[in-house]
């Protein structure tokens, strides 16, 4: 059963950042190709965000599945809100979509990875 302790961890996560990325392994060392193409797509808008590594957490990888109800990952939150995983994020980068919707919704598209 999840408990409600870890949905205020995601709110608290997801309000701190303006956009954060749950992934396998980090950026530098990303532990599957879908997250390792998502942290491609994210460095080539240039938006600065923040990871966390849910193959070590297992409390928060069960419940961002329950939070989000997505069941995979990576899952990519803006502005508190579920964008999506790694086909949709590749999707939106290639028709501008992406870029749109950092612009409309104020994110820092010009600073180094977090
Ligand atoms: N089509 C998905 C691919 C991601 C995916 O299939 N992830 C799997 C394997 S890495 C996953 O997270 N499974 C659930 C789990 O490992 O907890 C996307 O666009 O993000």
């Amino acid at each position: 059963m999840m408990t409600n302790a870890v949905f205020d961890r995601i709110k608290e996560q997801i309000e701190r950042d303006d956009v954060v990325l749950y992934m396998k392994g980090t950026p530098v060392f990303p532990m599957c190709g879908f997250s390792a193409a998502t942290v491609q797509v994210l460095g080539q808008t240039g938006v600065k965000f923040q990871s966390y590594n849910i193959l070590e957490d297992m409390e928060l990888r069960n419940g961002l599945k329950e939070f989000g109800n997505w069941p995979t990952f990576p899952q990519l939150y803006v502005k508190g809100e579920l964008i999506g995983g790694c086909d949709i994020v590749r999707e939106m980068y290639e028709t501008g979509e992406l870029e749109a919707l950092f612009q409309e919704k104020g994110v820092n598209t010009n600073a180094a990875v977090a």
